[in-house]
């Protein structure tokens, strides 16, 4: 089985100045097999946020099939998809998303409570310590640096042990020190499981085996 399938997805957006539907994405088949790591890359506005989202289930998209681990996502109702991807897909956003009225350690433990299977809380604070940060624990989000952000971002995509991961441009605003550990930490803690990273950066692209520019899989032809 793979670990995930799109068949004919569309997906569009309306133009705020026009109103008119502006196609991002037509995808007629992309099969990526379970395990794999993919890197995707691609000129600015191309849709790969979009792609993401898609295979999350964040986004639905026009028409066409989402198959995650079997399931097609699109299918699902909107509650039934968030749980879904609470059970299967850790998402490492380009933009952090952590809440800022909660510690790094909270961060991590929130999206725990939305799996069937409950992890033991332990499993945040061995998670912060694997990415580095045992001595922030406590810390909020504005209290921590850039780097620091982002690892707790990747402890929490891996809360609940999904098998796979989906990482949106995850070193973009780090420095290159810093990028080469945050990269090499999410492929040490991503081993074994399916991940597809979306990055524009060649040093990031080169620590790949298979990478592929979004349009070799999208017929529509960004401006
Ligand atoms: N919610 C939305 N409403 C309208 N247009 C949108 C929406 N989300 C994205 N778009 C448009 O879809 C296109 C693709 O956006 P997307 O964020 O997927 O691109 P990207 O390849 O990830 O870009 P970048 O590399 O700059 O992050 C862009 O033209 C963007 O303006």
């Amino acid at each position: 089985m793979s670990a995930i399938q799109l068949t004919n997805v569309r997906k569009s957006y309306p133009d705020p100045s026009t109103g008119q539907r502006v196609p991002i994405l037509d995808i007629p088949a992309f099969t990526l097999p379970t395990g794999k790591h993919l890197a995707v890359r691609g000129t600015s506005g191309s849709g790969k946020t979009t792609l993401l989202h898609c295979i999350s289930g964040m986004t639905l998209p026009d028409s066409g099939s989402v198959s995650v681990s079997g399931t097609d996502i699109t299918r699902l109702s909107e509650s039934d998809r968030d749980r879904f991807r609470a059970n299967n897909i850790g998402y490492i956003f380009q933009s952090f998303n952590l809440l800022d009225g909660f510690t790094a350690l909270e961060n991590v433990q929130l999206g725990m409570q939305f799996a069937d299977k409950k992890k033991p809380v332990s499993r945040a604070k061995d998670l912060l310590n694997s990415v580095g940060l045992s001595g922030r624990l406590h810390n909020r989000p504005s209290q921590l640096s850039v780097g620091q952000q982002q690892r707790v971002c990747i402890a929490r995509a891996l809360a609940n042990d999904p098998d796979i991961i989906l990482a949106d441009e995850p070193t973009g605003s780090l420095d290159p020190k810093t990028s080469a550990e945050v990269l090499s930490l999410i492929k040490e803690l991503t081993a074994g499981k399916t991940l597809i990273l979306v990055s524009h950066e060649t040093e990031v692209l080169a620590q790949f085996e298979t990478t592929i520019d979004l349009s070799e899989l999208n017929e529509v032809v960004s401006a």
